[in-house]
């Protein structure tokens, strides 16, 4: 069977839950589930993963289920894990500073391995074993390293100046933090997180609550 069709992001954006359920399900030393099983640990229908799985090859066997440390050993090929990804972290204030201290990252394939900050208090000084630098030195710093990917901590009104030292560093993915949609070229990938913006979408059901009840 031909499989030729690109994934769509949605898809992309799921493997990441599938491969943590995965890891999950090893540490509690299952070796063996069912899509169904996957599927309730994440909300998602067994046909869904089946489906998503579909675009990659044939995994796990009918009746059977998946060798669950197989597959998670093949997800994480698709998502690049079998490597470290060095990232690049701009603004290193309340958020960044907890980044930058996050162990988290470095078990699951990601480290930070370049700080960077425009105030001249902060250049210089040190977060777990990393130098504070110039922003000025983006563009040197990440292509000396290598680094194609960053995560952005500055205030909003800073975000798209960010942005854009970022595209001339040859920097391919950007996490973006600060609240404001910045502007990058075709061939880099964007991710927003803002928490502000997913609590207001859950104060808007409270509110109509509120208002049922008075
Ligand atoms: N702190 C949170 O809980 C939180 C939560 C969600 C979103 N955010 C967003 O994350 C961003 C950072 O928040 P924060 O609370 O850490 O702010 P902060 O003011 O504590 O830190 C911002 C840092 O960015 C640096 N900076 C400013 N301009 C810069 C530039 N051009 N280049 C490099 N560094 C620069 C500042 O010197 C400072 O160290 C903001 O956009 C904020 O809205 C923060």
């Amino acid at each position: 069977m031909d499989r030729i069709e690109t994934p769509p992001d949605v898809v992309i954006r799921r493997l990441p839950l599938y491969a943590r359920s995965l890891r999950y399900l090893l540490q509690e030393d299952v070796r063996s589930v069912s899509s169904q099983e996957l599927g309730e640990r994440i909300n998602v229908t067994a046909a869904q993963i089946r489906k998503d799985l579909s675009y990659f090859g044939e995994f796990g066997k009918q009746g059977i289920g998946y060798d669950v440390e197989k597959l998670l050993n093949q997800i994480e090929r698709i998502l690049g894990l079998n490597q470290e990804w060095p990232v690049g972290l701009i603004g290193i204030g309340h958020l960044g500073e907890a980044i930058a201290r996050y162990e988290g990252f470095r078990r699951q394939g990601i480290r930070i391995a370049a700080l960077f900050d425009s105030d001249p208090n902060k250049i210089g000084t040190d977060i777990n074993g990393l130098t504070i630098q110039d922003d000025t030195h983006i563009e040197r710093a990440m292509r000396e390293q290598g680094v194609k990917l960053a995560i952005i901590a500055v205030p909003a009104t800073r975000a798209q100046e960010v942005a854009d030292m970022l595209v001339s560093a040859g920097v391919r993915a950007i996490l973006n933090y600060a609240p404001m949609v910045i502007q990058v070229p075709e061939n880099v990938w964007v991710r927003h997180i803002d928490p502000v913006a997913v609590l207001h979408s859950m104060t808007y059901y409270l509110a109509r609550e509120e208002d049922k009840e008075s």
